[in-house]
């Protein structure tokens, strides 16, 4: 049996009864870690807390293991109870669905239990979620590499006066461009996009598109943390929301659609001084 497990976004006490009664009874518990990260972050101290609590310890699995090795642990699930943990909703933005077609094609059982998502998180803004467009993920650029696919699927949101919720880069143990060509992988640090660096590349990309789907003046909320105690949410401008600090990961950014005013007395609570 392989149990999928959501642990929601603040820390290791989100997990749901019935998820913990799952890793309790697992023999294995592998713990996904590279689409996103619990707010207590996941240094050792972090994953300490996450052992102590489920009583189990936790193979932490990166994105190598899940797509390419995920065999050894769907064959550890034939005749064992294992858990895989996921952060947020296991089918929340990332989906698993991979990982559920290969367990049942080896005759695995799966359950899912699920939990909070920064899908449906981001309700607390106060902007309703039947009023949002299409999700975009926005990638770090590089020197060479600048996609910007996301830019018509915000215009076409904002012709329509949705609001568009933009899931941010994060880029975890993702090996060296170099040591991918020396056939030796080198790990780069860990990144993680701040609400600042997704303004300024939203804003050069409009500035090449010149497509008018958002500029400086256009109202976002920036969110950082979101679920946990020390969650920061600050609305405003686009030039200036690119100098709020908003600090430690993970954050995440809605480009603000028409309003409803219900949604603009909540966003005043939220708009920057
Ligand atoms: C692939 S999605 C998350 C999927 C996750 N399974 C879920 O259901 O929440 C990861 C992105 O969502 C955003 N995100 C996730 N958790 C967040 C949080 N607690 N606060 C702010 N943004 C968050 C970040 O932009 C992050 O890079």
């Amino acid at each position: 049996m392989l149990y999928i497990v959501g642990l929601g976004l603040g820390d290791e006490r989100d997990i749901t009864v019935r998820g913990l009664d799952a890793v309790r009874r697992c023999a294995k518990v592998y713990m996904e870690a590279y689409t996103s990260l619990l707010s207590l972050g996941l240094d050792p101290a972090s994953l300490a807390n996450l052992e102590k609590m489920y009583g189990k310890e936790i193979t932490v699995a990166d994105r190598e293991m899940v797509e390419e090795h995920a065999d050894q642990m769907l064959s550890e699930a034939v005749d064992a109870e294992v858990a895989f943990l996921v952060v947020g909703d296991p089918f929340g933005a990332t989906t698993h669905t991979d990982l559920v077609v290969r367990a049942k094609s080896m005759g695995v059982e799966v359950k899912v239990i699920h939990n909070a998502s920064v899908m449906n998180a981001v309700g607390v803004c106060g902007l309703q979620l039947y009023r949002y467009g299409e999700t975009i993920s926005i990638p770090f650029f590089t020197e060479t590499w600048r996609p910007d696919s996301f830019y018509e699927k915000i215009q076409n949101s904002r012709r329509l006066g949705l609001h568009t919720l933009c899931l941010l880069d994060i880029r975890v143990k993702e090996p060296t461009l170099e040591s991918l060509c020396r056939g030796k992988k080198v790990y780069e640090p860990a990144r993680f996009m701040t609400v600042n660096t997704a303004i300024s590349q939203l804003l050069e990309v409009e500035e090449l598109h010149g497509g008018s789907a958002y500029g400086p003046d256009s109202l976002c909320m920036g969110i950082a943390r979101l679920g946990s105690d020390d969650q920061k949410i600050v609305a405003g401008p686009m030039k200036k929301l690119l100098d709020v600090d908003f600090g430690a990961p993970l954050h995440c950014l809605i480009i603000v659609g028409e309003t409803h005013p219900v949604e603009q007395e909540m966003l005043e609570f939220y708009m920057i001084k």
